[in-house]
């Protein structure tokens, strides 16, 4: 099988905490998968590396078969837990930052996007609430053409209604030929979206499987599985 993402004993220590420990999974070509754990549990570590921005401290991670760098972050759309888009900008600024930036950038996705999302290229970043300026990273990380989406809470602070059209539209972006890993504590609200779910406890995968699989297998949603495995 081809993997979008493989590693093994992946560990990453910040001075003396451990925020990974020997972590091994292989995510294959094709899949929208959850990574689900609580605070601290090291989930944006993960995709900190997996994005190429962090480098882990011992064990080996490959995106599409190489080892995280130039070439990775060419196929890699990463949106961050803090995006920094300047102030001053207007969307449309973002949209030529971005088209100048990523080789892979389809402006005609952007701008269906856009009219999705309600907003338009003249609107100042300043004046976007919060849950517009979501919206607007989010386009601008879903229309470049990459292989991986890497997505940290991508949908916070997106009222209900627009978010089950955006988690609509995210399905509708992903194809055989790409794949996404999406970090979320609104497990009840997204998990329809997920193929495969990663639970991470503690710097470690606690469990990984099908979301359809572990849904029958425990007869549970993958909310009830989430609280099971990190509740009190
Ligand atoms: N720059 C850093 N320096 C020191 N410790 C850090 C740093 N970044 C993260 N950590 C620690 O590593 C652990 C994992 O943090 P990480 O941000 O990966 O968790 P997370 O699962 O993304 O949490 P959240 O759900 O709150 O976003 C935590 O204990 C955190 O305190």
């Amino acid at each position: 099988m081809e993997y979008i993402l493989s590693c093994k004993n992946l560990t990453k220590n910040y001075f003396t905490k451990t925020a990974l420990k020997d972590v091994d999974l292989n995510i294959p070509k094709g899949k929208i998968v959850g990574l689900l754990g609580p605070n601290g549990s090291g989930k944006t570590t993960f995709m900190k590396i997996a994005a190429g921005i962090l480098r882990q401290s011992s064990g080996e991670i490959t995106i599409n078969g190489e080892i995280p760098g130039v070439n990775s972050k060419a196929i890699v759309s990463y949106l961050p837990d803090k995006t920094h888009l300047y102030k001053w900008m207007k969307i449309n600024d973002a949209i030529e930052l971005f088209k100048d930036f990523y080789e892979d950038f389809d402006e005609n996705r952007a701008d269906e996007l856009l009219k999705f999302m309600k907003l338009e290229r003249n609107m100042s970043v300043k004046e976007l609430s919060k849950g517009m300026y979501e919206k607007l990273s989010l386009t601008l990380v879903l229309s470049r053409k990459a292989k991986l989406y890497i997505l940290d809470e991508p949908l916070g602070w997106v009222d209900p209604v627009a978010r089950e059209q955006i988690l609509d539209a995210i399905i509708s972006n992903c194809n055989e030929e790409s794949s996404m890993i999406i970090t979320t504590h609104l497990v009840r609200d997204i998990e329809r979206v997920f193929e495969d779910v990663a639970f991470l406890k503690d710097g470690q995968i606690a469990l990984y499987g099908n979301a359809e699989e572990l849904r029958m297998e425990k007869e549970k949603s993958i909310d009830e599985l989430y609280r099971d495995i990190f509740g009190e």
